[in-house]
């Protein structure tokens, strides 16, 4: 059977889960888009088969062509659009933040407890890279001993305009906090904001940034975030144990040796990155949608629980100190 899917927002990352999901192997098709950039929209949709350009999202989630829902617009934006799939009871992937604060996560969560399903999933895309597979495969089966430390590095050749200083936390470290989540099967019960030296390069943003995370379990995560290192998008992990460590390796395919330099290429942006880790992603959904079960990926309320720390971070970014965080008690259907 294939699936129609309604594309909500096709800017960047739009563009490329569209291209993932039309035609793609799991058997589905983008049917409708929309976009708050009307002529973005007749665009896209011009270049695919079966696709319309509606006026809007709303459009797209009440059009009886779509069997299912792909959220790619702005995090703002994101809660009305997830809550109107919940009550129409379309399937819906939304592109991370799943909201922008814990207060809407948390609404998303409530209206799919009280749907008694779960319809939605979140683009935590590393979940699905293999490299990130396979570091969690070396802590899952004891190959480091009892992981102590964490040493993370997230660093993006530049952002785009629109990018603010909040947004260092609530958009980009929001990754490492569900990683962090999943990695290790526990939760984050502290954040902590450092503000080192600020980049020329990065205007007004607190760019770098350090946060701290206290796991559960008393492992301590360190996260450097920069966003304008100019040289490439790299992603930095490593899990230090009782009796070894574990880290990504690089992710370039090849390494040079000549006239006496050793030389990889640095993915230019989180798209070469993580294709692989899109394609798994949403193929994967594609299956669970198209099979009737419910999602396999991360949840709402990994989306809910990833904000209430990003809210701990960003108080701590704004006010200063440690900021501890509490999580309340797991719904049924999360379980
Ligand atoms: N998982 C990942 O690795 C990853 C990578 C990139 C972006 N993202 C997430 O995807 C989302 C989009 O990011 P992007 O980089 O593609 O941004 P973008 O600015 O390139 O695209 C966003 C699009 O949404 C449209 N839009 C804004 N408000 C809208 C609304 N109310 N209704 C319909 N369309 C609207 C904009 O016109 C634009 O075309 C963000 O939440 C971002 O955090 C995730
Ligand atoms: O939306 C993007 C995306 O999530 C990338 O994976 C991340 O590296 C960027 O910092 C963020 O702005």
């Amino acid at each position: 059977m294939a699936l129609d899917v309604g594309v909500i927002g096709v800017g960047m990352i739009g563009q490329e889960h569209v291209r993932r999901l039309d035609g793609g192997p799991g058997g589905s098709r983008v049917v409708a888009v929309a976009d708050a950039d009307a002529g973005r929209a007749a665009t896209v949709a011009g270049r695919l088969p079966a696709a319309k350009a509606l006026p809007s999202g709303e459009d797209v989630i009440a059009s009886d062509a779509v069997d299912a829902v792909v959220v790619t617009s702005w995090g703002p934006t994101h809660e009305p659009y997830v809550l109107a799939c919940i009550a129409a009871g379309k399937p819906v992937f939304c592109e991370k933040p799943l909201a922008t604060t814990q207060q809407a996560c948390r609404r998303i969560v409530d209206a799919e407890v009280a749907a008694g399903r779960r319809l939605v999933q979140v683009g935590f895309n590393r979940r699905f890279d293999p490299a990130h597979r396979a570091l969690k495969q070396a802590v899952d089966d004891g190959t480091i001993g009892a992981p102590l430390l964490v040493h993370c590095a997230h660093r993006n050749a530049s952002v785009p305009q629109h990018y603010t200083r909040d947004m260092s936390i609530a958009d980009t470290a929001i990754h490492e906090m569900d990683q962090l989540r999943w990695l290790f099967g526990q939760e984050i019960t502290a954040a902590q904001v450092f503000t080192p030296r600020r980049s020329s390069r990065g205007g007004e943003l607190q760019d770098p940034l350090l946060v701290l995370f206290e796991m559960a379990d008393g492992v301590l995560a360190d996260v450097e975030v920069s966003v304008n290192v100019h040289y490439g998008y790299e992603i930095r992990c490593e899990v230090s144990g009782e009796s070894g460590t574990v880290e990504l390796a690089e992710p370039a395919p090849v390494r040079v040796r000549r006239e006496g330099t050793v030389a990889g290429l640095v993915p230019a942006d989180w798209r070469e990155r993580f294709t692989l880790s899109y394609d798994v992603e949403l193929r994967e959904w594609v299956d669970t949608v198209v099979a009737a079960r419910p999602p396999g990926g991360p949840s709402a309320w990994d989306g809910y629980a990833a904000q209430v720390v990003s809210d701990a971070a960003l108080q701590s970014l704004h006010a200063g100190g440690r900021v501890a965080v509490e999580l309340p008690e797991r719904p049924g259907l999360y379980r």
